[in-house]
């Protein structure tokens, strides 16, 4: 994809994130969605607006959630007259929200748009078995009261067992976090190491809130008004006495609570618009969407599950010409953090750049300091569908403050996808 019109982001606003079955464990992912898209309406004054369209996600929602994106919408404030579509590519969904609405203003669909997503793992589908599902259909259908008996002919109480949304690869049975693990291991990514990133994370998101970077970015909500996994004490020692969490086992495990996202609720949006849009309402541009790339592995395969936006950023980086050094920050996602260490540790490996990206040399380091300035996902949570705009919002704020600048975005998705994206101001 490459950009016609340019896309300018004018902001974006996200509830706290919280730890599952804390803060939002009654809300649902309507609720999550409608009080941030309010909060955005809010934030720039959008009320009765029609906007060209509002993009939103979930990776786990209900049926009764139908069209989430449009139900949100018809409960912000904005115009009914704004349509909503929603969307789902795992992690990487509200950057793709948001990448969405940015290619509509790009090709001059529409003028102003919004992405965002949400996610709760406090409120997912329980279902009841196929053969129960089945008989209930059946039953519903009958028209006389012996057809309905004759549904539940051979009925056996086991049919009664709850079906949970499974966290595994459909195509592996694997967690993400046991995928996550052979790779750590196939890249030698040690303990320490992972322990390390996710204190940084943690001391950074303790440090942005401090000097009051989140202030007109996080808006409070069910009275938290900030994210609950965040601890701003934790220490290099306390993560090094935790457990693994994914090869309990094997005694070589080494990702663990401390070292990986918790399963978490939250909800993100970002406000997009063309230049002349943000003109005529007199809202500052915080920076554009220069370009973006989507690229997937083949995990069933052997290739790491979480490796893609390896292959993502180094096409996206051949198209625009830009190195992997070009950047004056970097926003990489934090699943786990021996995922963020494997794409580190690949993009400069010779043999991985020349094998699997097809590259002449390695992409190369790039300087520890530039990544995540304000903490990222082992330290704010990880709302599956919430993370992008997530992202999208903060980069946008630290380029708005810097002045100028380009940060890269990268996200890694289950389904073996990697999201990748470039902002400039
Ligand atoms: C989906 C996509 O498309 C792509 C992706 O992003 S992949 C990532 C998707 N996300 C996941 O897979 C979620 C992975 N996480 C999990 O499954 C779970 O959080 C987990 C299995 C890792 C841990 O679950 P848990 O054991 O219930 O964690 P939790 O009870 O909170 O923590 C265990 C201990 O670690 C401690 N701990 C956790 N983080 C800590 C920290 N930063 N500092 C100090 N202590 C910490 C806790 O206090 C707790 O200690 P106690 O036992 O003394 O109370």
């Amino acid at each position: 994809m490459q950009f016609g019109r340019p896309v300018a982001v004018l902001g974006g606003v996200r509830i706290p994130f919280c730890r599952q079955n804390t803060a939002y464990a009654d809300v649902g992912n309507l609720g999550l969605s409608v009080r941030t898209l309010g909060a955005l309406v809010e934030k720039f004054g959008l009320h009765g607006q029609r906007l060209g369209e509002v993009a939103m996600g979930a990776v786990i929602k209900h049926s009764s959630d139908w069209n989430l994106a449009r139900e949100a919408t018809l409960s912000s404030g904005l115009s009914p007259l704004t349509p909503g579509i929603t969307l789902q590519r795992a992690c990487g969904t509200s950057l793709d929200s948001v990448l969405l609405i940015a290619g509509k203003i790009a090709t001059g669909q529409i003028d102003a748009g919004i992405g965002g997503g949400s996610d709760t793992t406090s409120d997912v589908p329980i279902v009841y078995s196929k053969a129960l599902r089945q008989r209930l259909l059946k039953a519903a259908a009958a028209k006389t009261l012996r057809d309905r008996l004759a549904a539940f002919k051979g009925f056996r109480l086991s049919e009664l067992k709850p079906e949970f949304p499974g966290v595994a690869e459909p195509r592996t049975g694997k967690s993400m976090g046991q995928h996550c693990e052979d790779m750590a291991k196939e890249w030698g990514i040690s303990r320490e190491a992972q322990d390390a990133l996710a204190v940084d994370s943690h001391h950074k998101l303790a440090a942005a809130y401090a000097r009051g970077f989140f202030d007109d970015l996080v808006v409070s909500f069910r009275g938290v008004s900030r994210d609950n996994i965040l601890r701003p004490d934790t220490s290099i020692e306390k993560l090094a006495t935790l457990k693994p969490a994914f090869d309990k086992t094997s005694g070589k495990g080494t990702l663990t609570a401390g070292n990986s996202t918790p399963l978490t609720d939250g909800a993100a949006a970002c406000l997009l618009a063309s230049d002349d849009w943000a003109a005529a309402h007199g809202f500052e541009v915080l920076c554009h969407i220069r370009d973006a790339q989507v690229a997937a592995v083949d995990f069933i395969h052997g290739e790491g599950l979480l490796m893609a936006p390896t292959v993502a950023v180094a096409e996206l980086l051949a198209r625009t010409g830009l190195t992997l050094q070009d950047f004056d920050f970097y926003e990489i996602h934090e699943a786990f953090a021996a995922q963020v260490l494997c794409t580190l540790r690949a993009w400069e490996s010779e043999a991985y750049c020349r094998d699997r990206l097809g590259l002449s040399a390695p992409l190369g380091r790039i300087d520890p300091n530039r990544i995540n300035p304000n903490g990222s996902s082992l330290a704010t949570g990880h709302p599956f569908a919430a993370t992008g705009a997530r992202i999208v919002a903060t980069a946008a704020k630290e380029l708005k403050l810097r002045g100028h600048g380009r940060c890269l975005i990268s996200i890694c998705t289950a389904g073996g996808m990697g999201v990748a994206a470039i902002l400039e101001r």
